[in-house]
């Protein structure tokens, strides 16, 4: 099978991370920030970075719409915290005029763990990579406050404040969303399970 071309959202947030990961994951990477380019890659990984600034430049590069398309005729797409927020049916605490990309029906709280000054790293649980914790690096992370019954949770963090737990990784059928930052860590395995995620969507397209 040839190697999956897989876009970094490279309108904003920490592209140059993303593209260096998958490329360690074996997949053809490249920056993405118009309609044609996005055409042209099998997937997408939507970075972290400020979504609020990502919504008003993916309106204005005119990729908002071709994107909503691609994810609703199944293209596979990774999404790491404001990446995440960008994949989400439902926000809180995200601006009047923010609008976002959707796909997964979860509800997101954006800066759900606190300003900058209260970032944090931290080992998680992944489901299916049971050999050791995934490192995970959390800045302004949102959280998963909700999701509808077809979202299959992957990660949960402990609350610092109670019993509860936050969902911190999440699945639905092609779109894969961590609150968190692998590409800023040298384990790469959540990048190698979505390469996996995109082989097998192409392995299926192809029948
Ligand atoms: N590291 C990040 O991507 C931060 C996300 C940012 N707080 C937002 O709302 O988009």
């Amino acid at each position: 099978m040839s190697t999956p071309v897989i876009g970094v959202l490279a309108l904003q947030g920490d592209v140059r991370e993303h593209l260096v990961a998958l490329a360690e994951a074996d997949a053809l990477a490249r920056p993405v920030r118009r309609a044609e380019e996005l055409a042209e890659v099998d997937a997408l990984v939507i970075p972290g970075g400020e979504s609020t600034t990502m919504s008003k430049l993916a309106l204005l590069f005119g990729v908002m719409d071709p994107l909503r398309e691609r994810v609703a005729a199944g293209m596979p797409v990774y999404g790491t915290c404001a990446g995440m927020i960008m994949l989400a049916d439902k926000i809180l605490d995200g601006r009047d005029d923010q609008e976002t990309v959707g796909g997964i029906d979860m509800t997101v709280r954006r800066n759900a763990f606190g300003r900058q000054n209260e970032s944090f790293e931290s080992g998680i649980a992944f489901k299916g990579m049971d050999d050791a914790p995934v490192h995970g690096v959390f800045i302004r992370a949102p959280w998963v406050e909700a999701v509808g019954a077809g979202v299959e949770v992957l990660a949960e963090l402990p609350a610092a404040d109670g019993p509860d737990s936050r969902i911190v990784a999440v699945r639905q059928g092609n779109l894969l969303a961590t609150s968190f930052h692998p590409e800023l860590t040298g384990d790469h395995r959540v990048h190698a399970y979505f390469v996996r995620m995109v082989e097998e969507h192409l392995v299926a397209a192809a029948r």
